[in-house]
């Protein structure tokens, strides 16, 4: 028997929809049908149109999965692709997360102008990006260059970077890859200096917690490592109360039974940062993210409200 023809949501990102045809062409070869048979919706969110501030000042992360998660519950799509780092921490109680693709490189890439690392810059350089947690951990390392907001899809970032608007910005290397872009990074940042966003580098898929007949389609194409390692990454940012306003960043990786865990949350201007370490079993992902959370929570001299 075949499976029903899936309606898949995304937004309307070149990102958001490279990432729609991944999913469609492994549901396809999974399942022995043509892509025709799974057709797209683009869906616009509230996230896409506002460009001149950041997000975290005008709703956070729920601002990318409102509209699809309302298309999801109207039955208008049967399944949403979202860049796992801006799914936000908890979503209603009629969708959840499936699961995920196997996870891409979680690495940052930098790109600099005229091939500049972060240690060439001079003083006083400005380097571009919307993210607290790059700005913060960017700061860590060079406390002498300025951050700047820059927002725009990954294309558009690279031309601020090339016309000199900035000296230099940071990228998901996952994202530069699967647009092809991976040859424009000019390095790639080291996991202990840059250590990524909760969810970075994994496609994750939601659909109707209802709808059993397709999380069963989805099956064939998830990644079980992955999901354990989100599991504790998303437990971490629960724990951390973690909007958008902190600068935080959770790495977790699974081999075999095992699951290793790094988190910190850093002060905005890079000064301070908490940290921990984890060890433990995969199956507690959750388990050991909310412990590692709840430690960092203890550290901080004003709790996470102190930082903001
Ligand atoms: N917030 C935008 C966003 N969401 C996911 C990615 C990259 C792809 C990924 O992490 O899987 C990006 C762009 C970026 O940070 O460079």
């Amino acid at each position: 028997m075949t499976i029903k023809s899936l309606r898949i949501g995304t937004r309307g990102s070149p990102l958001a929809l490279a990432q729609t045809h991944m999913v469609r062409a492994l549901l396809a070869e999974a399942h022995g049908v043509a892509e025709a048979h799974f057709d797209i919706e683009i869906i616009k969110t509230t996230g896409d149109q506002i460009q001149d501030r950041p997000l975290s000042e005008s709703g956070g992360k729920g601002l990318f999965t409102k509209e699809l998660d309302a298309a999801l519950i109207a039955g208008a799509i049967d399944l949403a692709v979202h860049s796992s780092k801006d799914l936000p921490t908890h979503l209603p109680s009629e969708i959840l997360i499936a699961g995920y693709l196997p996870r891409e490189d979680v690495r940052d890439a930098w790109i600099g102008r005229n091939g500049a690392a972060i240690d060439q810059l001079p003083a006083g350089a400005v380097v571009g990006t919307a993210s607290l947690r790059r700005a913060a951990q960017v700061k860590r390392k060079r406390p002498d260059l300025k951050t700047t907001l820059l927002r725009g899809n990954v294309h558009t970032r690279l031309g601020k970077v090339e016309s000199g608007e900035v000296d230099a910005t940071l990228l998901a290397l996952a994202g530069m890859k699967r647009l092809g872009l991976a040859d424009r990074a000019t390095a790639l940042l080291p996991l202990e200096d840059f250590p990524p966003a909760v969810g970075q580098g994994a496609i994750g898929l939601t659909a109707r917690a209802a709808d059993s007949e397709t999380q069963s389609a989805l099956a064939p194409i998830l990644d079980e490592a992955t999901a354990l390692a989100l599991a504790a990454e998303r437990a971490f940012l629960t724990a951390l109360d973690g909007s958008c306003r902190t600068p935080i960043a959770g790495h977790a990786t699974v081999a075999g039974g095992d699951l290793s865990f790094y988190g910190e949350v850093l002060k905005a201007d890079g000064s301070e940062v908490w940290s921990t370490r984890r060890k433990g079993r995969a199956i507690d992902a959750a388990m050991i993210g909310a412990d590692a959370g709840n430690e960092i929570v203890l550290k901080l001299p004003h709790g996470v409200a102190g930082l903001m």
